[in-house]
């Protein structure tokens, strides 16, 4: 496979079961080989993206000392503002060449799970980023919820296996912006080789080149996806879970040629998270004689706290 397979979640809403399977197969197939999907028939619209990249642009124009008085300390950086090169990828020293922001979920039925997560950061300075961040969050948490649903089926689960897990889940909407680079980054890059720890990842803006996906012979492919499309892969968190029948593949954002170093790169992943109490043992169904089980029992609370010591933002 030398580019990202691409699939349109009309033909698994539609009432037509032809259409449906042919969604199943084609996205579990995809995650089995490569781990990504391109998804065109999303519930984004283009006004709201529009918007969304406006407010981005706004908020990371925005002064340092504005930006960095949202930086929430003793969260591990889980909503709010992250500040430039505070991430590294599992493993890396060097920070990635990124800041970032992140919306966290919206609980507005359960009191004990709101208070579970950290409160959203508002941004005072700019009128409509927390509503449309908020908009974009439910929209592409929608989306996930679907692609879900057909990857239960392609998992011989019920359909709607993961609902009750997602709902109300640890998701997170991550804004990043990549800035200009003005000298020699030595071993830094945009974005280190990194797996997601979560169970999917939807992501905005990967229209332009830049992020590249590693297939299993250790080849680097671009990832780059049409307008309309999202890129969707598969986190950790799912691979766990499916013995690896679904792959969380290798990912990275290399730098631009020199020539290209002026421009910033931006870029909106949707981690889509369950709630802490999932359990990800490995499924009965993805164990046999030809797949012994691969991995330790672990819920995605204590997996998460793993990851999060591993890339710096939380402490011992
Ligand atoms: O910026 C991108 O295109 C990808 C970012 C990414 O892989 C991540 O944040 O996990
Ligand atoms: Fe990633």
């Amino acid at each position: 496979m030398d580019r990202i397979p691409s699939v349109d979640l009309k033909d698994f809403i539609s009432d037509d079961p032809i259409r449906k399977q042919k969604f199943i197969d084609d996205i579990g197939k995809a995650y089995e080989d490569i781990g990504f999907v391109a998804l065109k028939g999303h519930f984004l619209d283009d006004t709201l993206v529009d918007n969304l990249y406006d407010e981005v642009k706004n908020f990371f124009n925005l002064p340092l000392e504005v930006k960095e008085s949202y930086e929430v300390p003793g969260i591990g950086g889980q909503r709010g503002y992250v500040s430039f090169g505070k991430e590294s990828a599992k493993g890396k020293k060097e920070g990635d060449l990124k800041e970032f922001w992140h919306f966290g979920q919206y609980v507005e039925d359960d009191e004990a799970r709101r208070k579970e997560y950290p409160e959203n950061v508002t941004v005072n300075e700019l009128a409509q980023f927390n509503e449309v961040g908020k908009q974009t969050y439910k929209m592409l948490e929608k989306t996930a919820k679907y692609v879900l649903r057909a990857l239960a089926l392609y998992l011989n689960l019920e359909e709607t296996y993961f609902d009750n897990f997602i709902h109300n889940g640890n998701s997170i909407l991550r804004p990043i912006h990549y800035p200009p680079i003005t000298e020699e980054p030595k071993n830094a890059v945009r974005a280190a080789a990194h797996g997601d720890i979560n169970l999917i990842t939807l992501l905005m803006g990967a229209q332009g080149r830049g992020l590249q996906v590693q297939r299993h012979d250790g080849e680097w492919i671009d990832a780059i996806a049409e307008p309309d499309e999202l890129m969707i892969n598969v986190g950790d968190m799912l691979s766990r879970h499916s013995n690896n029948k679904l792959k969380s593949t290798i990912h990275r954002v290399i730098n631009p040629p020199r020539e290209l170093w002026g421009t910033s790169r931006y870029s909106i992943p949707f981690f889509m998270h369950p709630i802490s109490e999932m359990k990800l043992d490995v499924l009965d169904s993805c164990i046999d004689e030809d797949h012994p089980k691969q991995f330790e029992d672990i819920t995605a609370g204590e997996f998460l706290t793993e990851r999060l010591i591993e890339l710096g933002l939380i402490k011992k």
